[in-house]
């Protein structure tokens, strides 16, 4: 479906590489050549500007249904695609948990009437996210929202039968488990993460072992079942060496890590402002350092948001009693600028991989995440890598406004993105109209 218009993008540089020229028409990317014009299209002047395919979230919580007044799949998707997200995964902790077929087809719905990006619901594994009972893991697969990637994230798949079940299970329809790394019994009251700060500070530590062991219980089981495994916002030292290890025995294991960890660090709780309280918790420079080697070497396969929108309610309160969760939807690609290829770690290419490219393949989303070429679908993202912006969360499209880059300056910028050749944001902001025509 298509609004029928075209667009000519003039002197981009997809991956950041050589100027030329791409039209868009019919929702698929028409043509491509420094020669290309098109009497009818609509012309963007893309100098200066990288062309990526559309960004692939992994991990997103909208929140809908049950909290609606934190997120709606309309708000959060219209995050997204300011973004340059053109699909999400929605993870399952919602009210009713996602983990029937009815559920994730809701949702999946919801995605398509907002029009804002492709929403791939994820499913629970266990009924309620309680870690008692498998979900309804086959039915999810089969519905409508063909749901490949399982998730309890907010808790984790702790009992080590359950979890093997699981990754056996989702084998038969080529699924993947998404583990939230989180040992319960080392981390009861946790607050943040354990080292030098949360002494000084007097709050109760969540240590870099509680991740760290079920990522290399997991591992194993992974290889013991024959399974794909998916570790969910892996943030120490540490468990980058044990993906690097698992990956070196040949275990089919990929692993993410959040825009926040890649740049923030556990120094900042100590102006106790809880919108850095966040799960898994902000670790220490070495952690932050390790976390960039380890996606700048491949350890670490992608970026994922964990956009966790939390109210007013649930965070301006004390550390103690805050949520955990921030917001990440319209700055993740700027942090990845900033920290992955401004320091020169990554490619523009490097980062088609890390938000598109991978976290298509993994989440098995085959019409998102493609090369820019001919014939393929126009989910397209055009950035600005040479703007600066001040971020505010007040003006962002997210309900939420845990945003910890609140007043902070950040590089790049999202000109536009393109859902099956219909702009979604033109010119930095959302073409509110356009999708309500296509609703
Ligand atoms: N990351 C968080 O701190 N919170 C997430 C849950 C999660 O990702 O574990 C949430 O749903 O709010
Ligand atoms: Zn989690
Ligand atoms: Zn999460």
């Amino acid at each position: 479906m298509s609004t029928g218009r075209k667009y000519l993008l003039q002197n981009v540089a997809p991956y950041g590489g050589e100027r030329t020229t791409v039209l868009l028409a019919d929702g698929v990317i028409a043509a491509i050549g420094t020669d290309v014009t098109d009497d009818d299209a609509t012309i963007i002047d893309g100098r200066g500007l990288v062309l990526l395919p559309g960004l692939v979230d992994l991990h997103t919580h909208l929140r809908e249904p049950g909290r609606e007044d934190a997120e709606t799949i309309r708000t959060g998707t219209r995050a997204a695609a300011l973004g340059g997200f053109t699909a999400v995964h929605a993870m399952a902790n919602t009210t009713p948990t996602q983990d029937t077929a009815g559920v994730v087809e809701q949702v999946w719905s919801l995605g398509r009437e907002a029009g804002w990006a492709d929403v791939h619901p994820i499913g629970a594994v266990t009924v309620g996210l309680e870690g008692e009972r498998l979900a309804e893991l086959g039915a999810m697969a089969e519905s409508k929202a063909q749901v490949r990637v399982f998730s309890d994230d907010g808790k984790c798949v702790h009992d080590p039968v359950l979890m093997r079940r699981a990754l056996e299970y989702v084998k038969a329809f080529d699924g993947v488990v998404a583990q939230h790394a989180q040992e319960p019994r080392l981390t009861e009251g946790a607050q943040m993460h354990e080292g030098i700060v949360s002494a000084e500070l007097g709050l109760a530590g969540w240590p870099a072992v509680a991740e760290e062991a079920i990522i290399a219980r997991d591992v194993l089981l992974a290889e013991h079942v024959g399974s794909r495994l998916h570790v969910c916002h892996l943030s120490t030292a540490g468990s980058v060496e044990i993906i690097r290890w698992a990956k070196s025995r040949g275990i089919d294991v990929t692993a993410e890590v959040t825009p926040h960890h890649l740049i923030l660090t556990d120094e900042l709780a100590r102006g106790y402002d809880p919108t850095f309280k966040v799960n898994p918790p902000l670790r220490t420079q070495r952690d932050v350092e390790a976390v960039r080697a380890g996606l700048a070497d491949g350890t670490i396969d992608i970026v994922a948001t964990d956009h966790a929108p939390h109210t007013r309610e649930d965070k301006d309160c004390e550390w103690a009693a805050a949520a955990f969760g921030m917001t990440g939807l319209e700055t993740a690609l700027s942090v990845v600028q900033e920290t992955m290829v401004d320091t020169g770690r990554l490619t523009w290419a490097d980062v088609a991989r890390v938000l598109s490219e991978t976290p298509a393949r993994i989440g098995r989303v085959s019409d998102h995440g493609r090369p820019i070429a001919v014939g393929e679908p126009a989910n397209l993202v055009l950035v600005d890598p040479a703007a600066r912006r001040v971020i505010n969360p007040d003006e962002q499209a997210t309900k939420s406004g845990n945003s910890p880059f609140r007043g902070r300056d950040l590089s790049g910028c999202v000109v536009a993105t393109f859902l099956r050749g219909r702009a979604t944001v033109m010119g930095g902001a959302s073409c509110d109209e356009d999708v309500v025509a296509r609703a």
